[in-house]
């Protein structure tokens, strides 16, 4: 079954990536409406800058304010000087979860689970080997999801990518059949020209589409357009509640089937239509607001 909302019951429409070293970032997004964190350790971060983003975003953390955001650590990779020394710092800050690059094998993930005992980890999709070992990926135990890095696995495909994402299709259909087979959360890859709406729009609707549960973004500027368009619509609202009405006065009938708009209903579709209502409520908590439990106020 699709997650679409989190496993603390949050979506994740927007999941909005910060540079672990830009302080006055860090601090805009406690009042930004994205759905989740990534605080980037790698690829956003100088060489030179590594360890004072650790420090940084240690205290930023444990100061706290992100509300009921999924606050996830970007780390760097084992195979860099800084992964080790991140994992130590982090395995012990109040973030919900470690993103862990580049992931190729589930030996990645049990090197950092050793040294990360108590957090769930994410892993970044975005090599040819961790494409093609997705499967074992996904049914690591401690993985809770997985993002999928389309800048990294184009550079290592020498794919060049077009509107539509053709060139990429396959990895990220691979990925998200791994993911929903163990029941995890998956977000689509960035769009890198944040300026360009319209463009992010079209990706937007085909990640939501291919049944991604959010986006990854750069840019405050992307949140809204990702918010809404990984929402369930008003129309689908509308449907969800009249699909369930009418196959619940179906089966009091003793009917299997109800017929909605031309179209059968069966217990699948019910299924769905709680899903998607069960999402519009997850959203209407609203998790910027919000802390995991509900309550209103800086977390
Ligand atoms: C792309 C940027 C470098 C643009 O930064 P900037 O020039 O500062 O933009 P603006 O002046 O338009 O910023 C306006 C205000 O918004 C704040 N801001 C900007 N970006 C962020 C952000 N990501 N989170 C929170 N707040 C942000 C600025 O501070 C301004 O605030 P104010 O001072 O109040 O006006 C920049 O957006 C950026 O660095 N983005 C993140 C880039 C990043 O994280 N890259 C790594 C992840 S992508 C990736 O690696 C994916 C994967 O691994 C793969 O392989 O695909
Ligand atoms: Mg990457």
């Amino acid at each position: 079954m699709a997650p679409l909302i989190d496993p603390r019951g949050r979506p994740l429409r927007s999941v909005l990536y910060i540079p672990g070293s830009r302080e006055r970032a860090l601090e805009k997004a406690r009042d930004l409406p994205t759905d989740a964190i990534i605080f980037d350790l790698e690829d956003a971060v100088a060489a030179e800058e590594k360890e004072n983003a650790r420090a940084l975003l240690a205290r930023v953390l444990d100061e706290g304010g992100y509300g009921g955001r999924l606050r996830i650590v970007r780390i760097n990779g084992f195979d860099t000087p800084w992964g080790r020394a991140d994992a130590a710092a982090f395995a012990n800050v109040d973030a919900d979860a470690i993103l862990v690059p580049k992931v190729g094998s589930p030996a990645d993930l049990d090197a950092v689970a050793a040294m990360v005992p108590d957090r769930p980890l994410w892993a970044m999709m975005e090599t040819p080997l961790g494409v093609l070992n997705a499967a074992g990926i996904a049914a690591h135990p401690r993985l809770q999801g997985m993002v999928m890095g389309t800048n990294d696995l184009a550079k290592e495909l020498s794919a060049r990518v077009q509107p539509g994402r053709a060139e990429l299709m396959t990895a990220l259909q691979h990925c998200l059949l791994a993911a929903r087979a163990r029941g995890l959360a998956i977000v689509d890859g960035v769009f890198n020209a944040f300026k360009d709406e319209a463009g992010l729009a079209a990706e937007c609707e085909q990640g939501r589409n291919l049944g991604f549960d959010g986006k990854t973004l750069i840019h405050p500027a992307q949140i809204e357009i990702a918010n809404r368009i990984f929402a369930p619509s008003e129309a689908e609202i509308d449907l969800a509640r009249r699909q369930i009405a009418a196959f619940e006065a179906a089966a009091t009938a003793g009917q299997g089937v109800a017929v909605v708009d031309g179209r059968i209903v069966e217990n699948l579709h019910v299924a769905t239509a709680r899903e998607v209502l069960a999402r519009a409520e997850a959203i209407a908590r609203d998790p910027a607001r919000t802390d995991a439990g509900g309550q209103e106020g800086r977390a």
